[in-house]
């Protein structure tokens, strides 16, 4: 900096060492008014020689509690692109970030350069004026950054380079944060004083990825692809109006990867993620309340979404009419309900209908909302259609291209001898990616990692499965026989009852005509 000065004030010498001298005997004798208009116009003539401007980012901006975003921005552009050319750095390690920060020492001057214009960044620190007496050490200290630049180049600088340098430090800022895994907190939790209290959260750090995901090539890419279609899609979502956001519906039996999948995509989409236990909500103004404090860039999860929550309009109907019957049956009067239990019930299919796509689900955009059931076909229609959960994807038994991505992940095998049977087996057998990756995982210190062990213990759980499932089956089977033949010899028994009571009718109806034919005969003889 000091170097820069005495370049750009070269000129100025002489008549600033003249200023100097004479100050003393300016104090002395000048009267304060006169002294005062004296220093103004000082500065007005020092403004005139001097070509630089200099703009001031402060680390305490118009909200004095909390550190100005744009500060943080300059302060993260300053360590990823110019920190190398600085000679004083301090590193730190800052909460929410993966990585050590390295950043520009106080007193430390660093060059860019834009468009080819150098410009200057200076940082520095200031005793607060504020007479408060601080427990924390530095707390008194306000510190900021100047910019230098030529005064020719001001507009390049506000229009241009300051948007730039701020775009720039909030990319730097997310790229180095560490990705965070939130839940709802109870309600009765919540402080209304502090709008962080409504999500808990700890770092996420699944290490699942699309490699270690075992699932048909093919569909593995389709997902992919539509992942990155969407980040990519910002100006597409604005252009036909729709929020930017979208939807997936992961289905199918237990333990086939559904919830690796949503750390996989996090982990691919570098995404915070929003795990929503619904049952802690107590209404749809909770859920609204939950939404509105989730940030961008987040994957909001609900899973197995038919277990949580009494959504299906067929269930609710079922509730609905037993509560008539009740009322219908006893007319007493009842005491109210209990209200707790009352508003355990309150998020409604149409609360959470708009939680996804009503006028609120706009609000932040870039989100991915999951849900994940074992049972697709208990859900709403409304609930799954194609605008809400845009895509839906179906996690199956393990197939041999399952298996392949497990064998290469568990035991870096791509081919053996065993791979024919085993291939044959699981097209016949149905067996979840997480019992076969536990035959391929064996906890022993023996068999670790022997992948001819592994690979024949795998063939043989595959055996047992489909003896399994072959005496399952013809269980089923029996039990169906059984239930047919109880129900013809029932229906036959019925039959025979019928007939039997025909005949009795018959013969009734025969004796009666009879008898009547008697009377009508003694009539004529009559
Ligand atoms: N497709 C898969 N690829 C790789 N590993 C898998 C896969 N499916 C399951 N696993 C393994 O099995 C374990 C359980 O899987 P996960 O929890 O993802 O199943 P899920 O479908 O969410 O089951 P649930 O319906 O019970 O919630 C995981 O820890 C993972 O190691
Ligand atoms: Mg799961």
């Amino acid at each position: 900096m000091v170097a820069m000065m005495v370049e750009r004030w070269a000129g100025f010498g002489s008549a600033a060492a003249t200023v100097i001298f004479l100050w003393p005997v300016v104090q002395k004798y000048v009267p304060p008014t006169f002294r005062l208009y004296l220093t103004a116009w000082a500065a007005k003539l020092a403004a005139c020689f001097n070509p630089y401007l200099q703009i001031t980012i402060s680390e305490y901006g118009a909200e004095r509690f909390q550190r100005s975003d744009f500060f943080l921005a300059v302060e993260a552009y300053l360590s990823d692109a110019c920190a190398r050319r600085a000679r004083k750095l301090k590193a730190e390690l800052v909460k929410d970030s993966k990585n050590l920060r390295v950043t520009v020492d106080d007193h430390e001057e660093v060059t860019d350069d834009f468009s080819g214009t150098t410009i200057w960044w200076y940082a520095s620190k200031r005793q607060s004026k504020a007479n408060v007496i601080s427990i924390y050490p530095g707390e008194d200290e306000r510190r900021f950054y100047q910019v230098v630049f030529h005064r020719r180049h001001r507009d390049l600088v506000v229009d241009s380079y300051l948007p730039f340098v701020l775009g720039e430090g909030r990319a730097v800022t997310v790229k180095n944060r560490q990705r965070r895994l939130f839940t709802n907190n109870a309600s009765r939790n919540w402080n209304p004083y502090r709008s962080k209290s409504v999500w808990s959260h700890v770092a996420f750090e699944h290490p699942a990825t699309f490699d270690t995901l075992a699932m048909h090539p093919d569909e593995k890419e389709a997902i992919v692809d539509d992942l990155m279609a969407f980040q990519e899609s910002k100006d597409y979502y604005a252009k036909v109006g729709k929020a930017w956001k979208r939807g997936y519906l992961l289905y199918g039996p237990p333990g086939t990867g559904k919830s690796t999948m949503i750390a996989a995509m996090a982990n691919f989409l570098d995404y915070d993620v929003y795990d929503l236990e619904l049952t802690a909500v107590k209404n749809n103004t909770e859920l609204r309340k939950l939404f509105i404090e989730t940030t961008g860039k987040s994957i909001i999860v609900i899973e197995d979404i038919d277990c949580s929550i009494d959504l299906t309009g067929k269930r609710r109907k079922d509730k609905k009419a037993s509560s008539d019957k009740d009322s219908d049956d006893d007319d007493k009067p009842k005491l109210p309900m209990d209200p707790e239990k009352d508003d355990a019930t309150k998020v409604t299919l149409s609360g959470l209908l708009n939680f996804i796509d009503g006028l609120w689900s706009a609000c932040g955009g870039e989100r991915i909302i999951i849900f994940t059931t074992n049972h697709k076909e208990k859900l709403d229609p409304a609930l799954i259609r194609r605008g809400r959960m845009d895509k839906h994807i179906e996690m199956s038994y393990c197939r041999f291209e399952g298996f392949k991505v497990l064998a290469k992940n568990y035991l870096d095998v791509i081919k053996h001898e065993l791979f024919g049977e085993i291939q044959q087996l699981l097209e016949e057998t149905d067996m979840s990616p997480a019992d076969v990756a536990e035959n391929l995982m064996p906890m022993s210190k023996k068999k670790k990692r022997d992948p001819d062990l592994c690979l024949s213990g795998l063939v043989k759980a595959l055996k047992q499965a489909k003896e399994d499932a072959a005496a399952a089956a013809a269980k089923a089977k029996e039990e169906e026989e059984a239930k047919e033949a109880e129900a013809k010899k029932a229906k036959e028994k019925e039959e025979a009852e019928v007939k039997k009571a025909k005949k009795e009718n018959k013969g009734k109806d025969k004796a009666a005509e009879e008898a009547n034919g008697d009377i009508k005969e003694g009539d004529k003889v009559k």
